[in-house]
């Protein structure tokens, strides 16, 4: 024990463990890890991506561009902006929305843990720059105190295949935590939906021709491509009693990497209230304040809390026109009290080719 304190205290031992930590951190620098930020918080999100964190946000610029003129837009929260478009589908269209997902049928709607890449390479980041290069340290360390020679170098070699060994270990750990939180984010979104990309039909097809007049070119835009082209296929969502959609983000701060086959960024989000609902149900937006003197306000909410009515459109930009996240459009379906329909649209950065979106042959044939 004499000899492991007087090994410890020794100015040589002290320089190696430097080198090795040295070493090893330039090992772990050059697989370019992620910056670490705080801990995200455990947040849903859906894909319907649910986001489960917040990023740190670089600021939030220009939304994209809609057109101003549609008829009944109307303001009720200004930056980041949010719009109810009255009577945006007549009640037919409604109706129709409701019965070809019947039709088809709905299942469990589905939660994306969107984010996992870049949390699980901060997870990774962290245990291999502390954890991971200290234990591996502290291993060969102890191992050489068994040596008869122990030399620099072997304290070196017994670190790096000690630091393997951990690094592998760290990952099959972050690995089955990050399955567990996936399973987790399930629980928060109790909802059924199906998707309905069927033009020939009256509900679905009104749905997207409308909102390609909302989110039409400006003539002062230089894309070529139809709106309708940037859409996911109208998503339609039935929440029973007590079923609810916890807070969550429409946008993937990770959105690059795994919405790469969905279009990218989400936008901006399009929804329809498909029946009237008195009780329950309402959406809320967690940081912004009511929109006092809008009749569609939750009476005692501190929030903007929106009462589902028949028809009625929800309109809020998720990201901003170069898809950077914007956390304050953080939102939520509150529990259902009677039965609630709504009908989707993503706006996403790019196109999104089918499945996820529509088919040219049906953009050229329908709209
Ligand atoms: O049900 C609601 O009111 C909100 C739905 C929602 O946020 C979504 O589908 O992303
Ligand atoms: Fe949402």
């Amino acid at each position: 024990m004499a000899k492991l304190t007087s090994r410890i205290t020794n100015r040589r031992s002290v320089s190696t463990s430097h080198a090795v930590a040295a070493a090893l951190a330039s090992i772990h620098s050059s697989i370019a890890f992620a910056p670490t930020r705080p801990h995200p918080s455990l947040r849903p999100h859906t894909q319907l991506s649910i986001a489960t964190t917040a990023p740190s946000t670089p600021t939030v610029g220009n939304r994209i561009q809609i057109n101003q003129d549609y008829p009944g837009l109307k303001l009720i929260h200004a930056n980041p902006d949010v719009y109810i478009i009255e009577n945006f589908l007549d009640d037919t269209s409604c109706q129709d929305l409701i019965d070809r997902a019947k039709e088809k049928g709905t299942s469990r709607s589905p939660v994306a843990y969107a984010g996992w890449t870049e949390d699980i390479k901060e997870l990774l980041g962290l245990a291999a720059s502390g954890p991971v290069t200290w234990l591996a340290i502290l291993g060969a360390w102890y191992e050489s105190q068994g040596e008869e020679n122990a030399s620099v170098i072997s304290l070196v070699l017994h670190s790096f295949r000690n630091y393997a060994g951990l690094f592998v270990v760290a990952a099959v750990l972050i690995a089955a935590f990050t399955k567990f939180r996936s399973d987790e984010l399930q629980k928060l979104r109790t909802s059924s939906s199906t998707t309905l990309d069927d033009l020939s039909q009256i509900g679905p097809l009104n749905f997207v021709s409308r909102s390609e007049d909302l989110f039409a070119p400006s003539s002062s835009d230089s894309t070529t491509m139809r709106a309708a082209s940037y859409f996911e296929a109208p998503t339609v969502i039935q929440y029973e009693k007590d079923q609810s959609l916890a807070p969550h983000y429409d946008a993937n701060r990770s959105a690059n990497v795994e919405d790469v086959n969905r279009g990218g960024q989400t936008l901006a989000t399009l929804i329809v209230y498909l029946n009237d609902v008195t009780i329950g149900g309402t959406t809320r937006f967690g940081k912004l304040p009511p929109a006092v003197h809008d009749k569609r306000q939750a009476k005692g909410s501190s929030n903007l809390n929106i009462i589902p009515r028949k028809g009625d459109a929800l309109l809020f930009f998720p990201a901003d026109q170069n898809g950077v996240f914007d956390e304050r459009t953080e939102h939520e379906g509150c529990p259902a009290v009677e039965e609630k329909w709504i009908a989707r649209i993503w706006r996403h950065e790019e196109r999104v080719n089918p499945p996820f979106g529509l088919s040219d042959e049906v953009m050229q044939r329908y709209l």
